[in-house]
């Protein structure tokens, strides 16, 4: 009997041997690029999932191209793969479309966006060209000159707006519900500001998932993408049902174009309808709130670089005729620095690590086959982290992009991908960052309170979040009657609330903004722009350095004098209330509620600290 168990050991052994031979060895017509395949079944998958806490390219990519070269073979959720990071093989690839390569996102994304069937996304062809022109029209260069424009100024003003009456906010996660609502809004119906978290979480969850193994399991991270898919597409296909049901209610969206192609020879169905919805949903929230959350730390980190936007916009403002008009599509084209920084922010960012394709057939290579049925990562990232055509790579420089001509970027820079499936929304998120660097950048203030630590897995993520509060410094188009400035001592923020009437509150804008201040330069280490900056000679010349501290109270008092001064001498506003509200806690300030005589009589007013 035994010899028997004997046997079946032996025979077990020999198929687990042979099995594993082939998975480290997998088939192919000729050489492999060089690489390891890793653990069976999950390959090298775990490797890529450790976070990395730096902007640089991840390490698995990183220490592999050391030891490999720019080319080689891995083993991932799975799948047998090629990575490359060969910029003449990534140009390549990207040409042959449809020819050797198609369109692949990991098994787990082909689950989750149902990417098969009839009308398979992924191939190119009609379906390709009809999706894609549908995008064009929608959020395309001539849809955001005539419509999309101002519809984005609009949303952001409101948005941050928003952020500024909420105290402490996480950019990342507001950044996305914005986007969301706006996104929503043009692909399937308007009424979205209410379940904006729905879908905002769904979509934090997608990106979680994603990179998983597709084990529909509860526990598992897929099987909550999949939870929070099915989410979504609850909402979104009541809309569909909705729309079907009345298609002569057209919202001017995607909804509308596709319901109107629904079952036609264009072979849309509703599944697929909703695959596509979600799909572009998840492509403009994810990436675009990224963007912006990153430039939230590296502002905090470099605010050199918001001096020069507000230069730049506070030029822009300068020379509109009719200062209430909204931002139009030449002052959109005309701001060179703000591009300076969205490419700077896209280049570390890189916000689509690395783009999918699966081989149709062997593709031949130096040398090396990549069989037909592999995954391949193309990885463009490499090229904006090349020292040799960006000096120091890692360091946040927009100004650097002065000196790089269209050529040299075109051939280096390629956030948006490149080919056929080059991105269709790249003119969009650059008119949404710019719109929204403009409205930032002219009326607000902002202070990083916690977070920014980026985790690349291989997404860019925030994981604790990226939090700040924003304060606005510019009354513009009726936002309310706010003010906010810096007490300059400690760099307190600090919101002024105006009671009195719109007339009277117009008057004393030129007092209460920066934009019409001098800064104060490097004071405590910080650079403070500063409304009191006049009162500084006042103060500073009876105090020591070192007796700085105990100043500041006396500075603040002095600060407020002056305020009412304004407000009342010279602005000629009486017994109108002020309140100072310290809002980022630092306690320096407190809150001051000031009640004005009819006429002032020096200043030992009724004003107290509260
Ligand atoms: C910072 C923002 C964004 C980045 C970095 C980005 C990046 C990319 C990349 C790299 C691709 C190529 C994918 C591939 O070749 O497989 C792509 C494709 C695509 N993107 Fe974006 N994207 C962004 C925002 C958006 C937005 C806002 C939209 C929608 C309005 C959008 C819609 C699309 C679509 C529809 C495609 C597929 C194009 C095709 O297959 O022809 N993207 N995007």
């Amino acid at each position: 009997m035994w010899q028997v168990g004997l046997c079946v050991v032996a025979v077990v052994t020999i198929l687990i041997s042979q099995w594993l031979y082939k998975w480290r060895n997998p088939k192919s017509n000729g050489v492999l690029p060089p690489g390891s395949m890793g653990l069976p079944f999950i390959g090298e998958t775990l490797q890529l999932l450790i976070p990395n806490h730096s902007l640089d390219l991840h390490p698995f990519i990183k220490k592999r191209i050391e030891k490999y070269g720019r080319v080689f073979s891995t083993n991932l959720v799975g799948r047998p793969m090629v990575i490359t990071a060969d910029p003449k093989l990534n140009n390549y690839l990207f040409q042959q479309e449809g020819k050797e390569v198609e369109l692949w996102y990991l098994d787990t994304f082909e689950k989750v966006f149902r990417l098969e069937g009839e009308a398979r996304p992924n191939a190119v062809g009609r379906i390709h060209k009809y999706l894609r022109g549908t995008f064009l029209t929608l959020f395309g260069v001539d849809s955001l000159r005539t419509k999309l424009l101002s519809e984005i100024e609009t949303t952001v003003r409101t948005n941050i707006h928003r952020w500024s009456t909420q105290g402490t906010i996480d950019a990342k996660k507001e950044a996305a519900n914005m986007i969301a609502v706006f996104a929503a809004k043009n692909l399937f119906g308007d009424d979205f500001e209410k379940s904006s978290d729905v879908i905002t979480d769904a979509i934090a969850g997608f990106v979680q998932g994603l990179m998983s193994f597709p084990l529909n399991i509860p526990g598992t991270r897929f099987y909550k993408c999949m939870k929070d898919k099915d989410k979504l597409e609850k909402v979104i296909r009541a809309m569909l049902k909705e729309r079907i049901a009345r298609p002569e209610e057209k919202k001017g969206d995607f909804l509308d174009r596709a319901v109107k192609d629904l079952n036609t020879d264009f072979f849309l169905t509703e599944n697929f309808i909703l695959s596509i919805t979600v799909g572009a949903l998840f492509a403009t929230v994810e990436s675009i709130s990224t963007a912006i959350a990153l430039s939230f730390k590296l502002f905090a980190e470099h605010p050199w670089v918001v001096e020069d936007l507000v230069a730049e916009h506070d030029i822009l403002l300068k020379n509109r005729e009719n200062k209430e008009s909204p931002l139009t599509w030449d002052e959109y084209k005309s701001m060179t620095v703000t591009m300076h920084v969205i490419n700077e922010v896209l280049r570390l960012g890189n916000v689509a690590p690395g783009i999918l394709r699966k081989t149709l057939k062997d593709i031949n290579y130096n040398g090396y086959t990549i069989p037909a049925g592999w995954a391949i990562m193309i990885v463009s990232c490499t090229l904006q982290l090349n020292p040799n055509v960006f000096k120091d790579p890692l360091a946040f420089n927009p100004r650097r992009w002065k000196d790089i001509d269209p050529q040299t970027a075109s051939k280096n820079f390629m956030p948006f991908g490149g080919g056929i499936r080059q991105c269709a929304g790249a003119e969009f998120s650059k008119a949404f960052f710019a719109t929204f660097l403009h409205v930032l950048v002219s009326e607000y203030k902002w202070t990083k309170i916690k977070g920014g630590d980026v985790a690349r897995t291989p997404m860019l993520q925030f994981q604790d979040g990226m939090y700040i509060k924003c304060v606005l410094v510019n009354l513009i188009r009726g936002c309310g009657n706010y003010v906010s400035f810096q007490m300059p001592m400690h760099g307190s923020m600090v919101l002024v609330q105006v009671e009195g009437s719109d007339e009277q509150y117009q008057q004393l804008l030129p007092y209460l903004s920066f934009r019409n201040t001098p800064r104060l330069k490097n004071f405590e280490g910080a650079r403070v722009p500063c409304l009191f900056d006049h009162l500084l000679p006042e103060i500073l010349p009876r105090e020591s350095e070192e007796h700085f501290e105990g100043a500041i109270e006396r500075f603040n008092r002095s600060a407020i004098q002056w305020i009412l001064k304004e407000l009342v001498e010279h602005l000629k506003l009486h017994s109108h209330s002020l309140t100072l509200v310290d809002l980022n806690g630092t306690g320096c300030c407190g809150t001051i509620r000031w009640i004005g005589p009819s006429s002032i009589t020096g200043y030992e007013s009724k004003w107290q600290f509260g």
